[in-house]
């Protein structure tokens, strides 16, 4: 091993014991009422980690400034969250990175965006992502800021190709998101810019699949935005949200693709040879499953029909390790030396020894670490959790299973999702006595949050919690320790509030379904027959966010963090 890897030893904590760090996601903290489903849920193992333990439960910080985003009003997202949790240190976020770089005009000085403006003399630009202010993907000032930047700097045609949100924001928040752009978009055109609204869907159904989950998705995308088809047709975007929002179910995650037409109705933006497109998405997980689709020679994940010669740069570089894409306005936070990369260097023996042939031999360099959730979290406790790399650092050393979710439904029609087929290969895992860590996300809490249904969203959370449980009772087995956490809130609140907390009504007289994430703290608790005595939370961290608990998972596996790391969340009494 290198020795700029080595991690100095825990000078009170044993090696050697079984973490099991669970993540559940979207499962925040706050008072308890009707529209809080972990509070309404039975979630016994949940609740006995809080009453049974005070000085083994505590919250953290999961929003805003803890998590690299730009202000203490962005909610936490999965991203950021894990981005947090696997690297012990705050990195300024896409969010962050991308506000700066257009206040200080830098984007439009670098490589990413001199490569496409070679585009803007003779063929068209096209920008691609989510029209929303959530913050989580995408931002609408920053697309804004962006195709005022583009037509100061000789972008003689513009098409924007749209896909709507309602799950980062309130649904139907689509219809003002479109008209605002349509009036920059009528400005541009004023100044003589042939700017337009080409095509739009639902970010759920059109574009937005991410983990290769169902490639259907991006189909539906590239057909509308590359090929200029879709099975609706309309002259003008607001016009086109607002009459597929009436159909019966209709909501902005789901809306199906579309396409805006000439008056022969042509459309108006397929994506050409020579054209340049931007995907502005800074956000990683829901653009690369695309951004493979728009650079890649080679591609077999569906029939893209035509492949236009195009320059194609994202808001940001998707994937470090695949350098994919190759352009991009915007430099990505470099998260490096996370905690994963480091536990993977340095070896761990207890469990190890199992592997070797002659009978305890020392056999010093074997960390094995067993990552598990289902299809649609899957990346995030390996891609985001390794500071947005595909791939293992190791993978003698580490084994990443994936459960296939299920596609084709929203998760409100089967909450449980596959909360117990990851519980139990957790649990399987931990008993083989192969892994030293074995880390999971239980991802119902968010998932079925998001969809709104507050019914599914308990069905979920009972879900989660028994995965929990199966974890749990397979840690008391092997002698082991947990690490219980959340990587943001969501399930926890399901209605938009006032700024006295109380529930809003809509214009139709009902409460105001909150499909998004909160800005409220995790918990997170730690214990099991494995954790030495004294070990309890440090009274001297109150501030403690996510980014603290790559240090305390470093320490219970017996080693110091790096000096960088933030602080660690315990104390050996
Ligand atoms: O991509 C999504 O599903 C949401 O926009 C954010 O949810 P996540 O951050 O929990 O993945
Ligand atoms: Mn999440
Ligand atoms: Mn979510």
């Amino acid at each position: 091993m290198a020795s700029s890897w080595k991690l100095a030893d825990h000078p009170k904590l044993p090696k050697g014991k079984m973490v099991a760090v669970v993540v559940l996601d979207g499962w925040g903290e706050t008072s308890p009422d009707k529209y809080n489903c972990i509070h309404v849920a039975e979630t016994p193992a949940m609740d006995s980690l809080k009453k049974s333990a005070p000085d083994k439960w505590r919250l953290l910080k999961a929003h805003g400034t803890a998590v690299g985003l730009p202000s203490d009003d962005d909610m936490g997202n999965s991203e950021v969250g894990h981005n947090a949790l696997g690297a012990g240190r705050i990195y300024a976020q896409g969010a962050k990175l991308v506000d700066q770089a257009l206040a200080s005009g830098k984007i439009f000085n670098d490589e990413g965006f001199n490569y496409i403006k070679q585009s803007f003399a003779n063929n068209t630009l096209h920008l691609i992502g989510l029209m929303s202010d959530g913050g989580v993907h995408s931002r609408l000032d920053q697309l804004q800021l962006l195709l005022k930047g583009a037509g100061e700097r000789g972008a003689k045609k513009i098409r924007v190709h749209v896909l709507t949100d309602g799950r980062d924001v309130l649904d139907g928040t689509s219809v003002a998101h479109a008209e605002t752009l349509e009036k920059d978009l009528s400005e541009l055109r004023g100044k003589g810019i042939d700017a337009q609204i080409a095509s739009g869907g639902g970010r759920m159904y059109v574009t937005m699949d991410r983990y290769e989950n169902d490639w259907q998705v991006v189909k539906r995308g590239w057909d509308a935005q590359v090929l200029g088809e879709a099975p609706h047709k309309f002259k003008n975007a607001v016009e086109a949200i607002k009459k597929l929002r009436e159909a019966p179910n209709a909501n902005d995650q789901y809306l199906p693709p579309f396409v805006i037409v000439d008056d022969g109705g042509k459309a108006v933006g397929p994506v050409l040879d020579g054209d340049a497109v931007v995907t502005f998405n800074f956000r990683a997980d829901r653009m690369t499953m695309l951004a493979q689709a728009l650079e890649n020679e080679k591609f077999d994940k569906f029939d893209r029909v035509r492949m236009p010669k195009i320059r194609y740069a994202g808001m940001l570089q998707y994937d470090g390790e695949l350098k994919l894409p190759s352009h991009y306005l915007v430099s990505p936070p470099l998260i490096e030396r996370t905690s994963g990369e480091y536990l993977v260097n340095n070896g761990i023996r207890t469990f190890a020894c199992r592997y070797s042939h002659s009978s305890f031999k020392e056999v010093d360099t074997v960390f094995l670490s067993m990552y598990n959730s289902e299809t649609v979290k899957f990346g995030h406790v390996t891609f985001f959790w390794n500071g947005n790399r595909s791939g293992c650092f190791n993978s003698e050393k580490e084994e990443y299973v994936e459960i296939p979710s299920d596609s084709g439904i929203t998760f409100n029609v089967k909450p449980k999702m596959k909360a117990l087929e990851v519980g139990e290969k957790a649990r399987d895992a931990i008993l083989s006595g192969k892994f030293d860590q074995v880390r999971v996300n239980i991802p119902n809490g968010d998932m079925v949050g998001h969809t709104g249904d507050i019914e599914a969203t308990i069905v979920g959370c009972k879900a989660a919690d028994d995965a929990v449980k199966t974890i749990l009772d397979a840690v008391e087995k092997v002698g082991g320790i947990y690490v219980v956490t959340a990587d943001h809130g969501n399930a926890e609140d399901m209605v938009k509030r006032d700024k006295k907390g109380e529930p809003l009504i809509g214009k139709d007289g009902n409460v105001q379904i909150l499909t998004s994430h909160t800005l409220h703290p995790v918990p997170v608790a730690i214990g099991g027959p494995g954790l030495a005595g004294g070990v309890k939370f440090r009274k001297d961290v109150p501030n403690g966010g996510l980014a603290n608990v790559a240090a305390t998972v470093m320490n219970l596996h017996g080693f110091v963090a790096p000096d960088d790391y933030e602080t660690t969340l315990i104390e050996v009494a």
